[in-house]
């Protein structure tokens, strides 16, 4: 029998991690080993070169974060010792066993002011803390590790935890009618997905030393939205299984208001990853009807 690979992922209830986890089930070449609170606790550094070490993994995914954006607003401190010391520390403990990390970040590094997709050589501007924490965590994985992937990734969405998809599918069966804003264009993510690309990343980074997969890249589905046409399709895909769905009015930023201030444009160009790792995600309409699907089939709580 040919030995498992095994993976340390951060995090246990993750969408990502789940995500992960449901991939690997079908897989017998890798062993995903997902470690969360208490045993590893990000705000913790002690507790994550304790794991690492009784883990001893091949390689790490870091998957978990502070990823509660309004609420980052008023807890900077916890949200910088979460996204930032956290993975730093991880960083660090992957560059002693010399063990490749992949960590996933966010298009909320970015300002949102540029009017096209966003390449990895473009200036970085968050506008809110999570997306600050966020950048200083890329900055500290990269300083700490030569052997590091960041991928940028956006707008996730899965079965597992909370996201947009899910809320949207929970409103609708309140009310009849629903105010998003469609002034905000992203690239919604099914988190299936990236776990999919990420054991790609991952299975490169093992199997070559070339520079040029490691670094930063842009990872998010192909295909873009404003979060009133990610709505809208999710409805139709509601619709069309008999599920709930509600009438979707846009509005602007400006009539949503909430702590944390969101980008306009962080759609990100995946060029890059393509090019690199060979590595290209599918259109989100399909995945977010494919998701739609699994939810109404209750697969999931
Ligand atoms: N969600 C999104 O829309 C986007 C996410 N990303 C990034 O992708 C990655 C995965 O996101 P996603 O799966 O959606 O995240 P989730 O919000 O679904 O899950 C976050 C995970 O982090 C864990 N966590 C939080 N604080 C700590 C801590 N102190 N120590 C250990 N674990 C902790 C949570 O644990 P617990 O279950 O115990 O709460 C949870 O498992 C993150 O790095 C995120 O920044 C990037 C772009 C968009
Ligand atoms: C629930 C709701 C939200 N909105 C708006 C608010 C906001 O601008 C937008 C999305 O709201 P959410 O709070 O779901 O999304 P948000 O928490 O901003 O999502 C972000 O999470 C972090 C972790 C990331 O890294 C980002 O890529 C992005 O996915 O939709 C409406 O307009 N109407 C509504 O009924
Ligand atoms: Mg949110």
């Amino acid at each position: 029998m040919i030995p498992r690979r095994r993976y340390l992922v951060t995090g246990t209830q993750g969408q990502v991690a789940q995500s992960l986890a449901a991939r690997a089930a079908s897989r017998n070449d890798i062993e995903i080993i997902a470690v969360g609170r208490p045993e590893l606790d990000l705000a913790d550094t002690g507790s994550i070169a304790a794991t690492v070490e009784q883990v001893a993994p091949e390689l790490i995914i870091s998957a978990a974060a502070y990823t509660a954006v309004d609420q980052a607003q008023s807890e900077e401190a916890l949200a910088f010792a979460i996204n930032a010391d956290g993975p730093a520390a991880l960083a660090q403990a992957a560059a002693r066993r010399g063990i490749p990390l992949v960590h996933l970040s966010t298009d909320y590094v970015f300002s949102g002011a540029k009017t096209t997709p966003y390449v990895e050589t473009d200036e970085t501007g968050p506008t809110n803390v999570y997306g600050r924490s966020k950048l200083e965590g890329e900055q500290r994985v990269l300083s700490a590790s030569p052997n590091v992937a960041v991928l940028r990734t956006a707008w996730v969405y899965s079965p597992y935890g909370k996201n947009f998809l899910k809320t949207m599918l929970r409103l609708a069966g309140e009310r009849p009618e629903l105010r998003v804003v469609a002034d905000q264009f992203g690239n919604p993510t099914s988190a299936l997905d990236i776990a999919d690309a990420v054991l790609k990343v991952a299975d490169n980074l093992l199997e070559s030393r070339d520079e040029r997969m490691r670094g930063v890249f842009h990872m998010t589905a192909t295909g873009e939205a404003s979060w009133a046409d990610f709505a809208r399709a999710i409805f139709a895909a509601s619709a069309a299984e008999g599920g709930p769905s509600s009438e979707v009015v846009s509005i602007s930023s400006s009539d949503y208001p909430t702590p944390a201030s969101r980008p306009a444009n962080s759609r990100l160009d995946c060029s890059k990853l393509r090019l690199s790792h060979g590595v290209v995600l599918p259109d989100w309409h399909g995945s977010t009807a494919a998701i739609v699907r699994e939810i109404l089939a209750g697969r999931h709580g």
